[in-house]
């Protein structure tokens, strides 16, 4: 029979897929005036997830304190991928997407991420969270088989997930 999986295995998996993004915003963002810091969409993504914790019952600072470290790690992945691209030209991106559109899938990410966070407020609390987490982010590391810099970026990403 297959091993059961870690409860926090969706929680980390949005994580991976939110910060996969970090390189489509990453590449929109090279070679134009935008700034890889955005005050007021943050403000937006954040005020946006509070509300959504609220009307379905999870703590709205928790999911605060959780989506500021998804922005952090978002940002540690964008800041990587900028000093690649200026040291190393020829890997800059040949492309640029629009960053409206990418923004439309963090919002779904986002959405995902905040029920996620409700789903596992028990196994959030219990004392196993810390090692259920740990495993999450091995699994999640197996199936998706990001770069040491998303998986390093997933870790940083998820340090309020357990709580207290
Ligand atoms: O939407 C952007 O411009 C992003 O860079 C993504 C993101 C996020 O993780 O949501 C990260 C950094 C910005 O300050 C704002 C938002």
């Amino acid at each position: 029979a297959p091993a059961p999986l870690s409860p926090l295995r969706p929680v980390a998996s949005l994580a991976a897929d939110r910060l996969a993004t970090a390189d489509l915003v990453a590449a929109a963002k090279w070679g134009t005036d935008s700034p890889i810091d955005d005050p007021a969409r943050e403000q937006q993504v954040l005020d946006s997830v509070a509300a959504q914790a609220q009307r379905i019952g999870a703590d709205p600072d928790e999911v605060r304190r959780i989506f500021r470290d998804q922005i952090e790690a978002n940002k540690v992945v964008q800041r990587a991928l900028f000093a690649r691209w200026t040291a190393h030209p020829e890997q800059a991106p040949t492309t640029k997407p629009d960053l409206n559109v990418v923004r439309q899938t963090i919002n779904r990410i986002n959405t995902d991420l905040v029920q996620s966070l409700a789903d596992t407020t028990p196994e959030r609390a219990a004392p196993t969270c810390d090692p259920e987490l740990a495993v999450a982010v091995v699994e999640v590391h197996h199936e998706k088989h990001p770069d040491l810099l998303h998986t390093a970026a997933l870790v940083r990403s998820l340090v309020s997930v357990c709580r207290d």
